[in-house]
């Protein structure tokens, strides 16, 4: 069926169609790995490809070969290149079909007709928490959920299930407690598990500076949309880890806004 026609070409609607999916796939590939390194590699493989239809389409055969030689060997170079950025991505599509662990889904599939609302956590006892560890300098790794079931990684600590307290929280991440280690797990608004182990991110774009406490909030968001909160032992400082980014150094009204803001979002991504 044709769409209409541009001087020789004939456009139909199949090949509008074609070039929207086109230009949408560049568009995510893109957004998934603007500002790092591999942005500008994506930048320099499509320049090659666009100069490759160029010569093609000029009929220089040389130089079509070449490019073709390229092009093939650089698609395996840019699966090298591009591994973080291609987990992040399969993971992000895992993560939106995983009807089974959407706690809306879950909410909705279960929910009970008394209409008694599931409980929200309070924000309110982490926060102070939080200013309290950073200004002792002990650290803190907390990892609040949203949709996604935690689960798996509160079974790799001990299991709580405690209301949320901040003299609690400070209990556990007291350098003194057997639980201090590893990362405390808050869902529904209860204090699920701690001594959780995370996984860690290979991001090589963290500071040197960051250690593991870091890397493992980071890989937490990576893996999961939880919203992961890490206070640093050595500054003080506290971090926030949401879906695969790592915002550092914040003060404790930004870290307030950014969880309120994250957390009460209705949607996952
Ligand atoms: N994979 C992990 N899962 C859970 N907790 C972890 C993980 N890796 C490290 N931690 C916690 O982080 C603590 C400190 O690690 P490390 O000193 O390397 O972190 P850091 O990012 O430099 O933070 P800090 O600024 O507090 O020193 C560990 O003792 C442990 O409690």
């Amino acid at each position: 069926m044709l769409a209409f026609r541009l001087g020789f070409l004939d456009i139909g609607w199949l090949d509008l169609l074609d070039i929207g999916l086109v230009a949408l796939l560049i568009y995510q590939i893109y957004n998934l790995v603007r500002g790092s390194v591999a942005s500008r590699v994506f930048v320099g493989y499509l320049l090659v490809y666009l100069a490759y239809l160029v010569v093609k389409a000029l009929g220089l055969n040389l130089m079509t070969t070449i490019l073709e030689y390229f092009i093939s060997v650089g698609a395996l170079a840019l699966i090298i290149i591009f591994q973080h950025e291609i987990r992040r991505f399969l993971l992000l599509i895992g993560k939106s079909t995983n009807l089974s662990s959407n706690r809306w889904l879950r909410r909705w599939l279960l929910r009970d007709f008394n209409g008694t609302e599931e409980s929200t956590t309070s924000l309110k006892p982490i926060l102070e928490t939080c200013k309290t560890l950073g200004a002792e300098f002990s650290g803190g790794l907390l990892v609040l959920q949203k949709n996604d079931d935690l689960e798996k990684f509160a079974a790799s600590g001990e299991v709580i299930d405690a209301d949320i307290s901040k003299p609690l929280l400070l209990a556990i991440f007291s350098q003194y407690s057997p639980l201090h280690d590893g990362a405390v797990i808050i869902s529904d608004g209860r204090i699920r598990a701690a001594r959780c182990i995370l996984p860690v991110s290979e991001d090589d774009e963290l500071p040197p500076s960051l250690g593991f406490r870091h890397r493992a909030a980071l890989g937490m968001s990576e893996a999961t949309d939880a919203a992961v909160i890490a206070v640093s032992e050595e500054s003080g400082r506290l971090s926030l880890a949401l879906n695969g980014e790592l915002f550092t150094n914040l003060s404790q009204l930004e870290l307030e806004n950014q969880l309120e803001k994250y957390l009460r979002e209705p949607k996952n991504r």
